[in-house]
């Protein structure tokens, strides 16, 4: 079985085909993840493991695996997780094997994960290629994080703090698209999952 490292090193094999989404909190990226997820099963999403409770119409094993803050140290424990970062209270990871036995199966593989989730994901697996959602303007984003409505004032203040954060390290990543409409972003970043990327 090759180690993890070795996956994202080989550069010729299908480890080339893992694509990490990343992006403040309300740019976009669920919305056009459903769009590839309904669309395009050839792109296989992985669904993250969260302690955050489920947002009305997020169905368990769909958007996420909602699990316990103790389910989630076993996880941990177990070397289960390809990488997992906290995000404003709540944490977040990767299920290790589906990603490594859809990667050695040659399948496009596509992570929506956050900036210092794909920070880890760039230190273990060199070969993925990282894309990074900006929102049109900054009053944009804040426009939809609150028009969303999914999350109390006090949230959305927290994810804003965050997003300053995150749109700062926009040049680390391989490639921004502009969340201005959905269709557009859903075509441009399908076809980078499905281009040979170098
Ligand atoms: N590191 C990491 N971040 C994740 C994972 N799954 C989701 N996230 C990120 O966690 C953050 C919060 O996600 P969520 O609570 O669903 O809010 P939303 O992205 O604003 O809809 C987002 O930046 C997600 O991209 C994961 O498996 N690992
Ligand atoms: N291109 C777009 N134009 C206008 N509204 C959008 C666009 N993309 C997403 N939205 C809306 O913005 C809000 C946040 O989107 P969401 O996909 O939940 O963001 P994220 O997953 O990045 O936090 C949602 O209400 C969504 O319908």
């Amino acid at each position: 079985m090759p180690t993890e490292s070795a996956i994202g090193a080989d550069q010729s094999g299908p480890a080339k085909r893992l694509t990490v989404l990343s992006g403040p909190s309300g740019v976009g990226k669920s919305t056009v993840v459903r769009e590839i997820r309904e669309r395009h099963p050839e792109v296989w999403l992985s669904v993250s493991v969260t302690t955050r409770p489920p947002r009305p119409r997020e169905t368990d094993g769909v958007e996420y695996h909602f699990v316990t803050d103790a389910e989630f140290d076993r996880m941990i424990a177990e070397g289960g997780l390809l990488e997992w970062a906290e995000f404003a209270g709540n944490r977040y990871g990767t299920p290790r094997a589906p990603v490594e036995e859809r990667l050695r199966a040659g399948v496009p593989v596509l992570l929506e994960i956050d900036l210092q989730g794909a920070r880890q994901v760039r230190e273990n697996m060199p070969g993925a290629f990282h894309v990074f959602l900006a929102p049109p303007s900054w009053e944009e984003l804040v426009r939809r994080l609150t028009g969303r409505g999914t999350e109390s004032a006090e949230v959305v203040q927290r994810r804003l703090d965050t997003a300053r954060v995150e749109l700062a390290a926009e040049k680390e990543f391989d490639r921004t698209l502009t969340n201005t409409s959905v269709e557009d972003v859903r075509d441009e970043l399908l076809a980078l999952i499905l281009a040979p990327q170098m």
